[in-house]
């Protein structure tokens, strides 16, 4: 059902501060020095401003572990390349430890008082105070040299994350200055791609500091960023022999009163490439469907026992059932006859909604490959988790045996046995009525080529967030299967390469 999407190695891995603390002490087990990391992270760090910005006075504000000492490395660099260069350190000398103390002791200047005067004068401040470590909120002498970086107009350089960012969950422990750039170590965190961390940390460079990569295997990471490196390979392209049912057929139930939403499924579904694509329209509005649709087929029905009857037709591989399907106990036994033929089904909108006072019957009967693509709102009425979006997602898929998406800027991907992925490229734009009806339709397409679950609504969100940007401003939710074609050609093309 669930193919093995592993890629321990990959690029797109994302680790938790933990699993970098765990990376960085299995780096040194493997001969990789921290202070040797340290220089590098530190050097990283310099280049990078150094590309940026052009030369300025500087103010690096250190905290008192190994981010703060990257800190003094930063310092250290652009000071040698002639840089005016401040530091401020926060707590004493004394108190570093390690390589902290080792490249602390290399600053022979004189430090700043740990005050907002320190950043005086800056044209650029380095972030150096807290990065994987953070253990707490912010408060006292750090959370005022936030507040002070905040209200001043100077780009800001973070290391690994602006301080006060919590890595794991991408929230704000305290106080945190938003960054223009960060420059984050191997492998981005959670932090980096979830909101509000996202918007915190400006560009984000990811440096590689001699880490290596083999260190991934003891750590198994099971969060990624999405991209097309995760299921890029297994897309499912189509081949001389194919033919209309091998790429599968997709039956969409369409609505009574809204039938504007089932439509953008089934035209989306097409356009993602199932070879067939019909539209269960019930009796009373069949000819609004049939008038309005081509290559989609219209077939008419007549309550659970016709919908059942469709539901019949073996070809039809994948089931979508909830963009203005309507909220009710039809919907429900609509969702239920759908799910006990167990054949990969769609879930979204009404599909969802309809079960808002009985979530578990509706856990109980998934038994088969499933997607459910709720927003918050819907994702609410089914699920009571506390936690991080990627918790709650994390949470609601092992609760309900199905693929969670749970949809917006920084949609989250998670399936039953843990694994997650986190959608980064989805513009503004999208928040657009009726753009969550067509993400259904790409889902369901994929699925009907043979996408398992999982890399179907990560390929889906990808291809919807690429479409979005594609297309640019301006954009409604029909546009979006237009653009397809030309994401669909770019990403074979980046294959063909
Ligand atoms: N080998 C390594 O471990 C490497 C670590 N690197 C850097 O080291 C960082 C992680 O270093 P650390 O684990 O030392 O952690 P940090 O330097 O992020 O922070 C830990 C220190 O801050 C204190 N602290 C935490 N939260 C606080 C709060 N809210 N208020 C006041 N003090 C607080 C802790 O008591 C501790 O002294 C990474 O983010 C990265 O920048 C890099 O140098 C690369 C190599
Ligand atoms: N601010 C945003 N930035 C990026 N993507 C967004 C934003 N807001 C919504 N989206 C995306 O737009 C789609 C909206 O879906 P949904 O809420 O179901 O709307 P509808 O029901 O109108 O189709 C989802 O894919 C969601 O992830
Ligand atoms: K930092």
């Amino acid at each position: 059902m669930i193919t093995e999407l592993k890629f321990e190695h990959s690029e797109l891995s994302l680790l938790t501060p933990t699993q970098m603390g765990d990376a960085d002490r299995a780096a040194e087990a493997a001969g990789v020095s921290g202070a040797a990391m340290m220089e590098a992270a530190g050097g990283a760090v310099a280049v990078a401003v150094g590309e940026r910005w052009q030369m300025r006075p500087v103010t690096v504000l250190c905290g008192p572990g190994n981010n703060g000492g990257d800190g003094f490395v930063v310092a250290r660099h652009l000071s040698a390349a002639g840089w005016p260069v401040k530091v401020a350190l926060l707590g004493s000398r004394e108190k570093l430890s390690g390589d902290a103390a080792r490249v602390a002791s290399m600053w022979k200047d004189e430090l700043a008082p740990f005050t907002p005067d320190s950043l005086d004068g800056a044209g650029v401040i380095v972030d150096a105070l807290f990065g994987a470590g953070l253990s707490r909120a912010l408060d006292g002498q750090a959370a005022i040299l936030v507040e002070a970086m905040k209200s001043r107009r100077v780009p800001i350089c973070a290391v690994d994350v602006p301080s006060g960012l919590d890595g794991a969950s991408g929230r704000v422990r305290g106080a945190a200055a938003p960054a223009d750039l960060t420059v984050t170590f191997f492998r981005k965190k959670p932090g980096h791609l979830l909101y509000p961390g996202r918007a915190l940390c400006g560009d984000i460079l990811v440096a590689d500091i001699g880490t290596p990569v083999s260190v991934l295997d003891a750590i198994g990471p099971n969060t990624w960023e999405n991209g097309p490196g995760l299921w890029l390979g297994g897309y499912p392209w189509p081949e001389p022999e194919s033919y209309k049912y091998k790429r599968g057929e997709v039956l969409v139930l369409g609505g009574e009163a809204i039938t504007g939403a089932s439509r953008m499924t089934a035209l989306a579904a097409s356009r993602a490439g199932a070879g067939m694509v019909t539209l269960a329209a019930p009796k009373a509005v069949w000819s609004i469907y049939a008038t309005a649709l081509t290559n989609v087929m219209v077939d008419s029905f007549e309550g659970v026992s016709g919908w059942q009857a469709l539901l019949a037709d073996k070809r039809r591989t994948v089931i979508a059932i909830g963009p203005g399907a309507g909220v009710g106990t039809l919907t429900r036994r609509y969702v239920a006859a759908a799910l006990a033929m167990k054949r990969a089904t769609v879930l979204d909108a009404d599909a969802l909604t309809s079960f808002a006072e009985a979530p578990e019957d509706l856990f109980r009967a998934i038994d088969g490959p499933c997607v459910m693509t709720p927003h918050d709102g819907e994702f609410m009425r089914l699920f009571h988790f506390e936690g991080d979006k990627l918790e709650r997602a994390r949470a609601a898929a092992r609760q309900s045996g199905a693929i969670v998406l749970l949809k917006g800027s920084d949609t989250v991907i998670a399936a039953p046995d843990g694994r997650a992925i986190i959608n980064s490229n989805a513009p503004p734009q999208l928040a657009t009525g009726g753009s969550g009806d067509v993400l259904t339709g790409f889902i369901s397409g994929l699925l009907a080529q043979g996408m398992t679950g999982f890399e179907a609504a990560a390929a889906g969100a990808w291809i919807h967030g690429a479409a979005a940007a594609e297309f640019g401003l301006g954009l409604v939710a029909e546009d979006l299967q237009g653009v397809l074609p030309r994401v669909l050609q770019k990403l074979r093309a980046q294959l063909d390469a």
